[in-house]
């Protein structure tokens, strides 16, 4: 299936000569839900803002939907709906009248049944007729998403949505963004924390100083984060990993040359010896064996210590 967003080499020099982008490349599957990780700074919410046509990129192109996003502005536009980091709406008008007119901008016909059922979605019914001032900093978030959601777009972009709100509030977001992926929404999401990607999303991106360092599979990213890794170097190379090796979940490097296990140095049992053990009864020789810290853990640890650095 085409995925239904496809950025390439995106670069984004600001005005002031920041080079916020560089050169990113990335495909969001339909239906999937991506987390882009990265401290302050590293460039997410330039991303999410070229992609939505918010800020022009210096080079490379992006296609929404198969529209790109500058040639077919209107219609990639349509497809998209975004929750900013920051609450920006007219305080003094009511919810309902602030997400019918969300609505109206991308022309769509009102639809007061589909309003209906978003307001009640989010938990926002009984708050309708009140005035925006009036709501809480949790209710003014969710309405902050109605307003994206109004004119039923297809992939949601979501710009810190957990952002300095508390515990429960970030879990009942949780629950609203998975529900809203079982609709049938793509949704990418931007977040400083690990533990919020780990809990939510498919995939996850790692961004820094405008680049993406790396892109996986939530499950994969979370086995390595934290191991240790043995590598084997093999006497002859391998295509495939044999199925009787399946429980150690290894990977293969340099052209089939090296064998990668990552395991946790903490466990009782490493797996080590069985691993060996097997190889040995399946007669798979090895010239050099070497531990060392998994890559990913030295990006995390990264960016973890760039996140402590105060906020440019
Ligand atoms: N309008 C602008 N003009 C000039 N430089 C900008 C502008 N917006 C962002 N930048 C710079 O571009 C870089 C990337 O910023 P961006 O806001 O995309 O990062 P971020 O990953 O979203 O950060 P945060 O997690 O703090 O929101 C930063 O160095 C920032 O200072």
């Amino acid at each position: 299936m085409q995925p239904i967003i496809s950025i390439s080499n995106l670069s984004k020099t600001y005005d002031g000569g920041v080079r916020a982008l560089n050169s990113v490349s990335l495909d969001i599957e339909q239906g999937e839900i991506f987390a882009l990780l990265g401290p302050n700074g590293a460039g997410k919410t330039t991303l999410i803002s070229a992609v939505c046509g918010i800020v022009t990129p210096t080079s490379g192109t992006v296609l929404a939907g198969g529209h790109d996003i500058i040639r077919g502005y209107k219609k990639a536009r349509a497809m998209i709906g975004l929750v900013p980091q920051e609450i920006s709406t007219d305080a003094f008008e009511t919810v309902w009248a602030t997400v019918n007119f969300s609505r109206g901008l991308f022309g769509k016909a009102g639809d007061r049944a589909y309003i209906e059922q978003l307001l009640r979605d989010l938990a926002l019914w009984d708050k309708k007729d009140a005035k925006i001032m009036e709501l809480s900093g949790g209710m003014k978030r969710r309405v902050m998403i109605a307003k994206a959601l109004s004119h039923e777009p297809e992939i949601l972009f979501l710009d810190e949505p957990t952002a300095g709100v508390d515990v429960e509030l970030r879990r009942s977001m949780w629950n609203l963004v998975r529900g809203l992926r079982e609709r049938g929404v793509t949704i990418i999401l931007t977040t400083h924390y690990i533990e919020e990607a780990e809990e939510m999303a498919d995939r996850v991106g790692v961004i820094r100083g405008g680049e993406i360092i790396v892109v996986e599979e939530t499950e994969a990213i979370m086995r390595k984060l934290g191991k240790r890794q043995l590598t084997l170097t093999l006497t002859e190379a391998m295509e495939t990993v044999p199925d009787a090796l399946a429980e150690w979940h290894l990977e293969l490097a340099d052209e089939g040359h090296r064998l990668v296990y990552s395991f946790d140095a903490n466990d009782e049992s490493t797996g080590i010896p069985s691993l060996l053990r097997r190889m040995g009864d399946l007669g798979i020789g090895f010239a050099d064996l070497d531990t060392s810290k998994s890559s990913l853990e030295d990006i995390f640890v990264g960016l973890v210590n760039a996140q402590q650095e105060p906020a440019a």
